[in-house]
């Protein structure tokens, strides 16, 4: 039995999360959640789970959590401070990241500090402090699993291989909402279609990402740090139909691939259940003969700007990430709140990154530092 801990339990992985939970009940424990303001969703998982510890983002949700829940021994908390300490809550054994942004970094780290290991599907957490995260579960001798799919794709493929005979790693990517469109056709597309994943059903902020390729520039740098891989030797390829989750070629110019259908159940069940694997529970099974064709393009970094920046922010290193993430993080949440462009959210990214001093091997407090920043810059140039 393993106890979880997962952060952000009222999201897209996080309900999917609590499926894996429920499928396998002998193998499985919520003991510890967190999430944000989503109480009446909360609840609804309260009353499943019975977790011990909660967390919410704010005082307001915590007080109608404590006046919903008057007679259960639940341990409630908020703030960044409760998201701490839901993520190393006393006898967990595995923390589920599916917080969305930089707010999941500390958790990560007192996480790993305290030998938890973590399955991380919260990529910005090792995009703004890749080098921090990645030494310190180093010296923890601390796993870091992957939850994203092209990870876990990459992983499952690293299977009883040695790193190095790794030639590269093929990422794919479906292109997002707007794969069909040039770049001028991109003024002025809206919210509502960019929301429209042509194979995936996640959160706004990811789905917004994926519109603008900017989730595969994470992506990347996501996979440099969890395969301690040179962006020389990172790839990205279109696949529209994501069918094929990521490839991995190796010096005898052999190629191993992971396929499965778009259900972020697998990856989620993979990260808890390695190095075994579990039955899925109601998941469709992929038949190449119902498909028929698969599509493969090479990813056009003019047309996909994101992209191009994540690259060259993740080959400089230091703060570039940081400012990358930050400014992102800001320019989507303008997105979606229609302040502004789809078109600038790209723009926007591009200036934080210019107008950026970089500070090679960043410290903790100078990551958290540049992050603050960034965003306020960024917020002062939307208004
Ligand atoms: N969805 C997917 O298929 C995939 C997602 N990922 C990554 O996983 C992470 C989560 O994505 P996704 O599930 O789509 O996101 P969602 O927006 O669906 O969910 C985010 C979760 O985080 C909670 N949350 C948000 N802000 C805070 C905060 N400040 N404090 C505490 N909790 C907070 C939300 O709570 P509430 O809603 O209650 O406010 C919600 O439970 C992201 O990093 C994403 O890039 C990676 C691969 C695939
Ligand atoms: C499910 C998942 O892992 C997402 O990151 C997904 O890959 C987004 O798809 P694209 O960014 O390829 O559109
Ligand atoms: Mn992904």
């Amino acid at each position: 039995m393993k106890n979880i801990s997962l952060l952000g339990a009222t999201g897209s992985i996080g309900i999917q999360t609590l499926d894996v939970i429920a499928s396998h009940p002998n193998e499985f424990k919520l003991v510890s959640m967190s999430f944000g303001t989503n109480y009446q969703k909360g609840i609804e998982i309260i009353n499943k789970f019975h977790p011990k510890f909660v967390s919410v983002k704010d005082k307001a949700t915590y007080d109608i959590l404590k006046d919903t829940f008057t007679k259960e021994e639940i341990s409630f908390h908020y703030g960044e401070e409760g998201l701490i300490e839901a993520a190393i809550y006393d006898g967990v054994d595995v923390l589920v990241n599916a917080v969305v942004g930089s707010v999941g970094l500390i958790p990560t780290l007192r996480a790993i500090e305290n030998n938890i290991t973590i399955a991380l599907a919260n990529k910005e957490t090792l995009v703004t402090a890749g080098h921090i995260v990645t030494e310190l579960a180093k010296k923890h001798n601390v796993s870091i699993l992957p939850v994203d799919s092209e990870h876990s794709a990459i992983f499952q493929c690293l299977q009883g291989e040695n790193e190095k005979s790794i030639e590269r790693l093929i990422v794919t990517a479906s292109g997002g909402s707007f794969r069909d469109k040039t770049r001028a056709e991109l003024e002025g597309v809206t919210v509502e279609q960019a929301l429209n994943h042509p194979n995936w059903s996640m959160g706004a902020k990811i789905t917004i990402d994926s519109a603008t390729m900017m989730n595969k520039g994470l992506e990347v740098i996501e996979a440099h740090w969890l395969f301690n891989m040179p962006y020389e030797k990172i790839d990205v390829l279109l696949h529209k139909e994501s069918i094929i989750h990521s490839l991995v070629e190796f010096q005898d110019h052999s190629i191993i691939a992971q396929l499965g259908t778009p259900d972020m159940r697998v990856p989620i069940q993979y990260a808890l259940t390695y190095p075994n694997r579990l039955p899925l529970m109601h998941g469709k099974r992929l038949d190449l003969s119902e498909i028929g064709q698969l599509h493969f393009e090479k990813a056009d970094f003019s047309r996909f700007r994101c992209l191009q920046y994540a690259y060259e922010s993740g080959k400089i290193g230091g703060t570039m990430p940081t400012v990358l993430n930050a400014a992102n993080e800001e320019a989507v949440a303008a997105f979606l709140k229609g302040k502004i462009s789809f078109l600038h959210i790209e723009n926007l990214i591009e200036t934080s990154l210019e107008k950026h001093e970089n500070i090679a091997l960043p410290s903790l407090e100078q990551i958290q530092e540049v992050d603050k920043l960034t965003r306020r810059f960024v917020q002062t140039l939307i208004s």
